[in-house]
């Protein structure tokens, strides 16, 4: 067993550890990206495998804390995802997948009783996966607080090297990315050959953005050395962010202050 990891059986019997539970709600897909590329497979981590955009800007998958003295784990992850996805789901044992200490980085596992992470994950059809990325917008009560939004997950690679390659370089909260990764093996979604190009290819992509942070740094560490902007135009917001999926992007930036040099 990998470090870290516990039989279900021994995870239930740690009483003073606190319990979360997650899934990947996924499904088989012969939809076509761009008419051309095959997307195979639509994995909601909440992933999304699809996934979610938590509050916290890191992206992890559907679920939360259980309370054991109150409800089972699958009854717990279900309540949770009533909240996050709008959608009543049966969460059953044979869904669970591993269990395991969540790492130290994890935002909750710093403080004592230690956390344990419970992964479980869901093979849906096409049309119930749509259903649910509906619900998370519309009926969900965390949709806008606690989840910023659903992720499908992509499992291609473009010939400029992104799709799955910068979906891994994004930041991930807890063991969510060893999570992904272990359940594209497991469920052979991805090839072992694919998933090492794509992290070979992540990292560099994670190069290159530790050089455009930093020099974005620099820039925002020299402009706090400027004069400050008028008032009509603190606080305003001039920056749209989309997760691309097309070559080029379609949202763009708009901003009427802006001189050739911002
Ligand atoms: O997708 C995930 N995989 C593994 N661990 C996660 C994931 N999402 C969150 N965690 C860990 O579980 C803890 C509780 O999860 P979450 O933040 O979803 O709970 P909540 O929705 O009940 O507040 C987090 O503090 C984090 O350490």
């Amino acid at each position: 067993m990998a470090s870290g990891q516990l039989s279900r059986a021994e995870a239930l019997a740690c009483s003073g550890c606190r319990h979360a539970c997650h899934v990947m709600l996924y499904c088989d897909t012969n939809t076509l990206l761009f008419g051309s590329i095959p997307i195979r497979h639509i994995v909601l981590p909440l992933l999304l495998p699809q996934m979610q955009m938590r509050f916290d800007g890191l992206l992890g998958f559907p679920g939360g804390f259980v309370n054991l003295s109150e409800e089972s784990l699958e009854a717990g992850l279900g309540r949770e995802l009533l909240e996050e996805l709008g959608v009543a789901f049966q969460i059953l044992e044979e869904d669970h997948v591993d269990s395991c200490f969540a790492p130290a980085s994890s935002p909750a596992s710093s403080t004592s009783p230690r956390l344990i992470t419970h992964f479980y994950t869901k093979k849906m059809e096409e049309g119930q996966i749509r259903a649910v990325e509906t619900a998370a917008v519309t009926t969900a009560t965390d949709h806008g607080q606690e989840v910023l939004g659903m992720v499908r997950v992509p499992l291609h690679s473009t010939k400029g090297g992104g799709g799955l390659a910068s979906f891994l370089s994004h930041s991930f909260v807890g063991n969510a990315r060893f999570q992904l990764l272990h359940t594209l093996l497991r469920l052979h979604l991805v090839a072992p050959e694919e998933l090492r190009e794509a992290l070979a290819r992540s990292l560099k992509i994670q190069a290159r953005a530790s050089e455009e942070l930093r020099a974005a740094l620099a820039r925002v560490e020299g402009k706090t050395n400027l004069p400050h902007h008028s008032p009509a135009h603190t606080g305003s917001a001039h920056l749209w962010i989309s997760i691309r999926h097309k070559p080029k992007g379609f949202h763009q930036r708009i901003d009427p202050t802006a001189t050739p040099a911002d």
